[in-house]
C-alpha cells in the first residue's frame, strides 16, 4: 500500500474496534488457509460492522474483491454492507476526506443467498439440465401454481377438505429448506394434515414436474439445486474455487441447506467467516435453525475459531438490562450478557393504556412531544408483531399529517396491478409460464379461463409463439384488443429491444386496463412509475425480474409515497422487519399475550421461544428511548366461528413480575390529557388483571 505525498496521513480505521472485533477482524490476515471463523455477538455489539471491516481488512490486505463472496439477509444489508467496507477501505488508504465521496468499493459477489444463488444458477444453467432462461416464482406465484396443480390431480374436490394452497406450500416449502423427512414435518408442524401424507406426496411430485415444464424455479428451488450443485464433487470444487473468502451476515436465521451451500463450496471451511446471534434468530418459522450456529464449530474439516462480542454499543445500560432479562429467560441460549459504558437514568417504560385506539393517539403524541425535544421523526421506529396491528396507529398519523413509511405491510409485488404488468414480463420472457401466462391474457376483456387454457396449450406447442398468438382464432367480441395485444407481444419478443424499453411499451398497454380495472387508478399508476424508475438500474430483463421477484420494494407507493416527498418521517415496522436496525426511540405496540407471543405461535415450545426472542429483537433496537405498550383491550381477527371481536389482554408472559423492577410503569387513562397520567397503585393494578383473567373464564 503506498501512500503519495500529497494524501493526508493514514488514519487507523481500526482504532476504534474493541479487542474482539480487532481480533475478527486480523483472524488469519495473511495466510494461505484461514480457518473458519465464527463470531458470535449479543445485539448491536457491533457484528455488521465488524465484517464490513472485514470485508475492507482483506481487500486492503490483496483480496479481490471479485472473489468475495458475502451473504447478507437483504439487498439493502448487502448495499449497505460495501458502503460501510468502502468508508473503511478508503480511510485505510489514506483518503479519510474524500471517503464520503469515493465510489463504493464494488463487490460483485454481494447479496442474498437467494439472488446469489439465481446468479449461480443461470451460469451453470446448461452443466445441470436447466434452461438458463428460467424465471423465478415468488410466494404468492408459486401458491398459485400450487393451487392449480391441486386442482388438476383432484386434491380440490376431496370429500374431507384437503389442505389449502398455501399450507401446501409451506409444508413443502418447509420439508425442502429443513431437509427433514415429510413425515416429520408433518408431524411438528402441521399435524391437522397428517392424514394427507400420500396425498401431499403426489401433489408435491407433481407440482415439481409442473415447474421443471413451464421452465420457473421458486424460491427454494435456488437454495435446493445451488447445494445440490455444492454437494457434487466436481461442481462443488468449481463453485468453491471461485472465492477465496465466504463471509454470512445474520447467521443464525439460515437454515439447513444455506449450511449445505456453504460446507458444499468450502468442506475445509477455509476463508469462511459467519457472524451471528442465537438470541435473535427469528425466522425459525420458515425453517431456519439456530442449530446453524450451534454446530458451526464442528461442521468442517479443520475446527472453527470462536470470538464472542459482548460489549453493546446502541442501547443504554437500563435498556440493556431489561432486554437481557427478557431473554434471560430464555431455556436455550448462548450465554452472553450484553454490557455498555452508556449510563442513563432513563428506564424502559411499560405503559398500561385503556385500548387500541388510546394506544394510536398516545404514540402519536409522544412521538411529536419527542420531535418537539429534538429527536427527528426518522430516529423514532414504531415497531409490532403483525403489519395489521399499526392499522389505528397509521389512521391517526394521517389524521395529524405526521408523514411516516412502512416496512413489511403489503409488498409492493403482491399488489394486482404490479403483479399484472410483471406477469406480461414475465410471459414475454418465457413463454411456458403458464401461470404468468394465464394472468395475462385474462387481463384481456372477453377472455376468460377456458380461452386463456386453450390459448395456453397451443403455445405451449409452438416454436413461434407471436405468431401462434396472431394467428390464434379468439371470440369476435375481443378481436380489436386482442391484435393489440398480439402486436405488442410480438414486440417484446423482437430481438434487439433496449432494456427499458420493454417495460414502458407493456405500461402503455396497460394502462386503459388499469383504468378500466380499478378506481384507483391514479394512485397505482404511481407504483408503475416506480417500477420504471427501479427499472433503470437493470441490464435487461432478466435480471429485472430476476431481481425485483427476489427483493422486491418494501411497500407500495400509496402509503410510501407521499412521506418520501418530506424528508423527515417515521419508521413503522414490523419487528421482522425491523432486524439489524437502530433507532434513538422505539416504541413496541401490543406487548399482550396474543400479540407477542402471537395467538397464532402458541402451538409448541419452539414457536413461544422464538416469540420472545422476537421482543429482544424489537427491545435492542433501541438507543435510548424504549416504550413497550400494553393496551388493555384488544382487538383481534378471529378465524373462528366467535368472528372479529375485542378481548381484554394480559402484559405479556415475556414480561413476568421479578422482570418489572427494569421498567418505570405508567398507566393512561386517555392518551392526550397528561393530567390523566396515574402512578398507578397496586390495588388498581390488581384490578386490571382480575378484568383481564375473568374475560377468559
Ligand atoms: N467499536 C465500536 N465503537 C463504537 N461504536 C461501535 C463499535 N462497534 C459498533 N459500534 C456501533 O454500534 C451500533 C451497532 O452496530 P451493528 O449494527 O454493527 O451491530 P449488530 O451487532 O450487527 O447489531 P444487531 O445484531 O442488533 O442488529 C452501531 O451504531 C455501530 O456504529
Amino acid at each position: 500500500m503506498t501512500t503519495a505525498t500529497a494524501e493526508p496521513a493514514i488514519e487507523d480505521p481500526f482504532a476504534s474496534l474493541n479487542p474482539e472485533q480487532r481480533a475478527a477482524v486480523e483472524h488469519d490476515i495473511g495466510s494461505q488457509a484461514p480457518r473458519p471463523l465464527l463470531v458470535v455477538a449479543g445485539a448491536g455489539s457491533g457484528k455488521t460492522n465488524t465484517l464490513a471491516h472485514r470485508v475492507a481488512r482483506l481487500i486492503g490486505a490483496g483480496a479481490d474483491p471479485q472473489r468475495i463472496l458475502l451473504l447478507t439477509f437483504s439487498r439493502r444489508a448487502a448495499g449497505e454492507m460495501s458502503q460501510r467496507a468502502s468508508g473503511v477501505l478508503h480511510r485505510l488508504l489514506g483518503r479519510g476526506a474524500a471517503a464520503r465521496t469515493q465510489a463504493p468499493v464494488s463487490l460483485p459477489w454481494a447479496g442474498t443467498f437467494h439472488s446469489i444463488g439465481a446468479r449461480l444458477l443461470r451460469e451453470f444453467a446448461g452443466r445441470i439440465g436447466l434452461d438458463p432462461q428460467f424465471t423465478i416464482h415468488d410466494r404468492g406465484d408459486a401458491e398459485d401454481l400450487m393451487g392449480m396443480v391441486r386442482h388438476e390431480i383432484g386434491l380440490s374436490r376431496t370429500e374431507k377438505r384437503f389442505p389449502m394452497k398455501g399450507t401446501c406450500l409451506s409444508i413443502y416449502s418447509r420439508v425442502v429448506n429443513s431437509r427433514d423427512p415429510l413425515d416429520q414435518v408433518l408431524q411438528a408442524y402441521f399435524p391437522w394434515c397428517a392424514e394427507w401424507e400420500a396425498q401431499l406426496k403426489t401433489l408435491f411430485g407433481a407440482y415439481v414436474d409442473a415447474k421443471q415444464e413451464q421452465n420457473v424455479l421458486d424460491y427454494d428451488d435456488l437454495l435446493l439445486f445451488w447445494a445440490e450443485m455444492a454437494a457434487d464433487p466436481v461442481l462443488g470444487a468449481e463453485l468453491g474455487s471461485w472465492f477465496d473468502h465466504v463471509l454470512v451476515d445474520e447467521y443464525q436465521d439460515t437454515n439447513r441447506l444455506q449450511a449445505a451451500v456453504i460446507t458444499g463450496m468450502k468442506p475445509d471451511g477455509r476463508g469462511v467467516m459467519v457472524v451471528g446471534d442465537d438470541a435473535q434468530s427469528i425466522y425459525g418459522f420458515r425453517g431456519a435453525t439456530v442449530r446453524n450456529i450451534l454446530d458451526f464449530a464442528g461442521q468442517f474439516t479443520q475446527p472453527a475459531h470462536l470470538i464472542t462480542l459482548e460489549r453493546n454499543y446502541r442501547s443504554t445500560q437500563p435498556i440493556l438490562d431489561a432486554s437481557n432479562a427478557v431473554i434471560g429467560a430464555a431455556l436455550e441460549r448462548h450465554a452472553k450478557t450484553l454490557w455498555t459504558d452508556k449510563v442513563s437514568a432513563i428506564k424502559p417504560q411499560l405503559v398500561l393504556i385503556p385500548d387500541e385506539a388510546e394506544q394510536a393517539r398516545w404514540v402519536c403524541s409522544r412521538i411529536l412531544e419527542q420531535r418537539e425535544e429534538g429527536v427527528p421523526l426518522k430516529s423514532q421506529a414504531v415497531l409490532f408483531r403483525a403489519a395489521s396491528h399499526s392499522a389505528a396507529l397509521e389512521l391517526e398519523l394521517m389524521r395529524r399529517n405526521v408523514p411516516f413509511v412502512k416496512f413489511g405491510g403489503l409488498k409492493f409485488l403482491e399488489a394486482s396491478h404490479i403483479k399484472d404488468l410483471l406477469a406480461l414480463l414475465r410471459f414475454a420472457q418465457n413463454p411456458s409460464g403458464r401461470l404468468a401466462g394465464f394472468r395475462v391474457l385474462q387481463l384481456i376483456p372477453g377472455i376468460g379461463q377456458a380461452t386463456a387454457t386453450r390459448v395456453l396449450d397451443a403455445v405451449g406447442e409452438s416454436s413461434d409463439v407471436a405468431a401462434t398468438l396472431a394467428a390464434f382464432p379468439v371470440p369476435a367480441r375481443c378481436s380489436v384488443e386482442w391484435q393489440a395485444f398480439c402486436a405488442l407481444y410480438a414486440r417484446l419478443r423482437t430481438p434487439g429491444l433496449r432494456w427499458p424499453q420493454d417495460l414502458e411499451l407493456a405500461r402503455d398497454w396497460y394502462a386503459p386496463h388499469l383504468e378500466r380495472l380499478h378506481d384507483d387508478f391514479q394512485v397505482r399508476a404511481l407504483d408503475l412509475d416506480q417500477l420504471v424508475a427501479l427499472s433503470g438500474g437493470h441490464a435487461n430483463r432478466e435480471s429485472f425480474l430476476a431481481e425485483i421477484t427476489l427483493d422486491p420494494p418494501e411497500a407500495t407507493s400509496d402509503r410510501a409515497g407521499p412521506p418520501l416527498l418530506d424528508d423527515d418521517y417515521v419508521i413503522l415496522s414490523t419487528i421482522h422487519s425491523s432486524k439489524g436496525q437502530e433507532w434513538k426511540s422505539v416504541h413496541v405496540l401490543n406487548v399482550v399475550d396474543g400479540c407477542i407471543p402471537s395467538d397464532m405461535a402458541t402451538g409448541n415450545q419452539d414457536d413461544i421461544e422464538e416469540e420472545r426472542r422476537l421482543l429482544y429483537v424489537a427491545m435492542t433496537r433501541a438507543r435510548e428511548n424504549l416504550h413497550l405498550i400494553v393496551p388493555n383491550r384488544f382487538f383481534i381477527k378471529q378465524q373462528s366461528t366467535m368472528g372479529d371481536r375485542h378481548v381484554y389482554a394480559t402484559r405479556s408472559r415475556f414480561v413476568t413480575p421479578v422482570m418489572l423492577k427494569h421498567f418505570e410503569e405508567s398507566a393512561w387513562l386517555s392518551a392526550d390529557k397528561r393530567e390523566l397520567r396515574t402512578p398507578m397503585p397496586d390495588s388498581v393494578r390488581m384490578l386490571v388483571r382480575d378484568r383481564a383473567r375473568n374475560a377468559w373464564k
